[in-house]
């Protein structure tokens, strides 16, 4: 018998939500808790953040290093021969009511996508990289038609001569806004494209462990990132702000809500507990915006909230807190906020189907039966 034999003798240890509890290896990248680090492939995300355009690192996550000049022009070219949207994926999105959240349109378009993939099921490394770039190129597609058509606005079609975060922002809002702009937004896609085993890179990692296909694996991580404990935080976060209003009512806003026994979105995580290490980069980030915006009342509310929340819990913010009111500055709609990490976690999720298949082994753990004992049917 093989180490997963049931012993009814002896209590299971049952550790929740796997809290603490080691799954599998991975290359891809490395979190550390107590030095307050992330790593990609070695490189600490900072610096990438710093350095390197969104492309280049989701190049360095997909194949281990950075590209060269001409890998990296090679990776553009076809990014940038994806970002149109077929005629049949537009389709699908103009049946969903303007009502549907953006996330629930995204996963449909993944899902359509997938489905019109004559390849879909070949899970070759070939194949699973063309697929990771073509879905690289075409989320932002998805997301721009979506916010655009929500807004009753003409949609834009992608321009081939801008890099990715450029044309992002173009085919959502018309325009490239200034570079300081630009780059907060390439800043926000590096710190997001990936984090180890988070429960949306997980759930795609046990639905590639069945030898499901990549679609059905990235359809899977966009349901799990929907959730606020997770990527809808972000969303959450602006709900927050709009819920206290102004910077003066965040501290009795807080009581309040944590007498209440909410939870505070875009505060706390499941790793870090002195704090997210992305923090500090965003942050910075969302200051030049606040800067260039000229929102002073913004800052002032996300200061006096931190402020409150780590001066009383103890908890400090996650990524979502500085992202979320950052996306809001570049013009982003609330509802768009969690799409726009699911446009950056593309990279880090379709990274880890590609290492799961390369070693498979069936994710299926145990559970500890605690229903009614045996009993028989009255005949
Ligand atoms: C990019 C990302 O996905 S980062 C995560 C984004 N999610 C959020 O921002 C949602 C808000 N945060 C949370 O709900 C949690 O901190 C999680 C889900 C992220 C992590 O949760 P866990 O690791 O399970 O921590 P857990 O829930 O056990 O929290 C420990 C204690 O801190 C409290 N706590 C943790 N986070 C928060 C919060 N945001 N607001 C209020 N209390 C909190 C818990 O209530 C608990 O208190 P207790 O011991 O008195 O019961
Ligand atoms: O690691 C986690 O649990 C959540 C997170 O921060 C991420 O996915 O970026």
């Amino acid at each position: 018998m093989g180490d997963t034999t049931i012993t009814t003798t002896t209590e299971p240890e049952i550790r929740k939500g796997l809290a603490g509890v080691y799954a599998d290896y991975t290359a891809v990248s490395k979190v550390n808790a107590e030095t307050n680090s992330l790593l990609y492939r070695g490189y600490p995300v900072q610096e990438l953040a710093a350095n390197c355009s969104f492309e280049q690192v989701a190049y360095l996550l997909w194949h281990g290093e950075l590209p060269t000049a001409t890998q990296l022009e090679e990776l553009q070219h076809v990014e940038r021969s994806f970002r149109s949207l077929d005629p049949e994926i537009k389709q699908v999105i103009d049946i969903l009511p303007t009502s549907a959240h953006p996330m629930d349109v995204l996963r449909t378009a993944v899902s359509a996508i997938g489905a019109l993939d004559p390849h879909a099921d070949d899970s070759s490394v070939e194949s699973n990289l063309a697929k990771s770039v073509q879905l690289l190129a075409q989320i932002p597609a998805v997301v721009a038609y979506d916010q655009r058509r929500r807004h009753g606005l003409d949609i834009i079609e992608p321009n081939d001569e801008l890099s990715y975060a450029e044309n992002f922002l173009y085919v959502t809002f018309g325009e490239v806004p200034d570079k300081v702009v630009v780059d907060a937004f390439n800043v926000s896609l590096i710190l997001y494209a990936e984090h180890s085993f988070n429960a949306s890179t997980f759930t795609a990692r046990v639905i590639t462990s069945t030898l499901s296909d990549l679609y059905s694996a990235v359809v899977g991580g966009i349901g799990a990132l929907k959730g606020p404990l997770h990527g809808g935080a972000n969303e959450a976060v602006m709900h927050i702000f709009d819920e206290i209003g102004t910077a003066d009512k965040a501290a009795d806003w807080l009581a309040g809500a944590l007498a209440e026994k909410r939870k505070i979105m875009g505060f706390g995580h499941r790793v870090y507990k002195n704090g997210d290490s992305r923090v500090p980069t965003m942050k910075a980030s969302l200051d030049t915006l606040v800067e260039y915006y000229q929102r002073p009342d913004l800052a002032e509310l996300y200061d006096n909230l931190e402020e409150a929340m780590t001066g009383g819990k103890n908890i400090k913010p996650n990524l979502d807190y500085p992202s979320g009111p950052a996306y809001h500055l570049m013009g982003f709609d609330t509802p768009t906020f969690t799409p726009l990490f699911v446009a950056a976690r593309i990279t880090g999720w379709t990274a880890h189907i590609m290492e799961q298949l390369a070693a498979n082994s069936l994710i299926r753990p145990l559970s500890a039966y605690n229903g009614v004992d045996e009993r028989h049917l009255e005949r």
